[in-house]
């Protein structure tokens, strides 16, 4: 019998997807640290609490947020930006937790970007019907750095489409420990989230939860 028979036994199995050039699917990568995920992004919530923020145009979104790190995504009347602060407590967003962040380090790396330095983490929690319409992320300072996005909780169909918002859309299963990075060729392209289906989780309940890692500056 061969050693290397056990090798990964103990480990939950990853595969790795690839998209497109610069896209990456992580399947299972984040399901053996999820409880632990799962309690960081909790305590980061009671610091920073979750939000329904507004569009530019006035529209409550329907996703949940808040945010860890030196930056915090945050939209409202005045546009999209990145903020030092919390605009509810006027406190500095909490830390991003080091298992997240080595997790998004060592995912970006696994995907073929090494060197990932996120300085933002935006928490977004979708609640069943919760969606997020297609957009890009451009309102980061270094468009060299890749995007990480953990999914935790219930499955979601993410949208994945190309340059121009007419173009067309791969629809893609995510489940509780996905992990998702795109950048380099793929850095801009349009995605989006489908309305979350009904459903339980286990550990989170009818809840998914998405936590996007980027370089905001
Ligand atoms: O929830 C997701 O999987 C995607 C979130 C996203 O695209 C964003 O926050 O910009
Ligand atoms: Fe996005």
């Amino acid at each position: 019998m061969t050693a290397d028979l056990f090798e990964n036994f103990l480990l939950p199995a990853t595969a790795v997807e690839s998209l497109e050039e610069g896209a990456t699917i992580l399947r299972g990568w984040a399901l053996a640290d999820a409880e632990s995920l799962i309690h960081a992004v909790q305590q980061g919530l009671m610091q920073s609490a979750l939000r329904q923020m507004s569009t530019p145009g006035g529209k409550t979104m329907s996703v949940a947020m808040s945010n860890f790190g030196s930056w915090g995504w945050v939209s409202d009347r005045q546009g999209y930006r990145y903020v030092s602060k919390d605009p509810e407590n006027a406190e500095p967003w909490p830390e991003i937790p080091a298992i997240i962040l080595n997790l998004a380090q060592a995912a970006s790396k696994k995907a073929g970007f090494a060197g990932f330095t996120p300085d933002a983490c935006l928490v977004n929690v979708y609640v069943p019907g919760a969606r997020m319409s297609l957009h890009q992320d451009k309102d980061e300072q270094d468009m060299d750095a890749p995007i990480v996005s953990i999914s935790l909780g219930l499955p979601a169909t993410f949208l994945f489409g190309g340059a121009q918002r007419r173009d067309k859309v791969k629809r893609i299963f995510v489940e509780h420990g996905d992990v998702l990075v795109w950048g380099g060729p793929a850095r801009l392209r349009y995605h989006g989230v489908a309305p979350i289906k009904p459903g339980e989780h286990p550990l989170v309940g009818a809840r998914r939860i998405n936590l996007t890692l980027r370089k905001a500056h």
